[in-house]
């Protein structure tokens, strides 16, 4: 079984709601390995945002323990400051945000460098420049628009965007990859195309993928499928507990677990493996 990268241990989050308080997040138990892809789906208003807010420190919940394994040991991101938390995201967790939020005035291969950039405090020498504008390249080709690199934003398609989009994601080399609604904006095709990617790149990489998508043929495709349904996960895929135990009784196996009309998702899913 592969390594655990992010275990959220009975996570729950409120926010302010007129004289009380709303439970976004119940009791949320979820691991996510390395080299694997887990889908959360959901109905709007479940929880699913806020779920990856959580997982990626930009959100602290009320309580509960949020574990980022990494090299050099375990993190419970609750307990780091702001600054440390920024400093996490540049380099352990990728975020691939709804929309692509590209810098209008910079070229494909300028998001990348530029993100890397932001993350050094210091003057970069031509060397290491060379070097980073040649991983920024090896991305845009591992994502398939190396042919795009010198195009600004608005000489891209929506498809092209979120490949530049999950590419600068990747930069900082992040064993956590979070992504929401990556295919929202993109059409059936272009859609099933983007999660072929992230399959492919999550086992090629060996990142933890952790993905929320409303469109249950999209997650039929990952590896783990969970469901957040106000506020609590309805299944868990491959919990681990505190103690180290892998709790099989929420295990789910996807190849046993395909609810009606899914021969569609069925053949969708076979494409991606095979695109592996
Ligand atoms: N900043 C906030 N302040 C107050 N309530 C919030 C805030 N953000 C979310 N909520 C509420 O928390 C609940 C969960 O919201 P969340 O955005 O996580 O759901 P979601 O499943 O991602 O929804 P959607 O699919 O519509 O994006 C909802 O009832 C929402 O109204």
């Amino acid at each position: 079984m592969n390594s655990v990268v992010l275990q959220m241990h009975e996570v729950t989050l409120t926010y302010p709601d007129g004289d009380g308080r709303l439970t976004a997040l119940d009791a949320v138990d979820l691991t996510v390995r390395r080299g694997e892809l887990t889908a959360i789906t959901g109905p709007s208003g479940s929880g699913k945002s806020s779920l990856l807010a959580v997982a990626s420190g930009l959100i602290r919940p009320d309580s509960g323990k949020v574990l980022l394994h990494r090299q050099g040991g375990v993190l419970d991101l609750c307990e780091l400051s702001r600054a440390e938390l920024t400093a996490l995201r540049r380099t352990d967790v990728g975020i691939v945000f709804q929309q692509p939020n590209l810098v209008s005035g910079l070229t494909a291969v300028e998001q990348l460098e530029v993100t890397e950039r932001l993350g050094q405090h210091r003057w970069i020498g031509p060397r290491r420049r060379r070097e980073i504008r040649r991983r920024a390249l090896d991305l845009l080709d591992a994502v398939g628009v190396a042919d795009r690199a010198t195009a600004r934003p608005d000489r891209l398609s929506g498809g092209q965007r979120q490949r530049v989009n999950i590419a600068r994601a990747l930069m900082g080399r992040p064993g956590l990859l979070v992504v929401d609604e990556p295919t929202s904006a993109l059409d059936t095709e272009r859609g099933a195309a983007v999660m072929a990617l992230l399959a492919r790149l999550t086992a090629e990489r060996d990142a933890a993928t952790l993905l929320v998508t409303h469109d249950r043929l999209h997650a039929s495709t990952a590896d783990h499928r969970a469901e957040v349904v106000d506020g609590r996960l309805t299944c868990r895929p491959g919990v681990v507990r505190l103690d180290g135990q892998c709790d099989e009784s929420h295990f789910v196996d996807q190849s046993g677990s395909r609810d009606g009309g899914e021969t569609a998702a069925a053949d969708v899913a076979a494409g991606v493996r095979q695109s592996r």
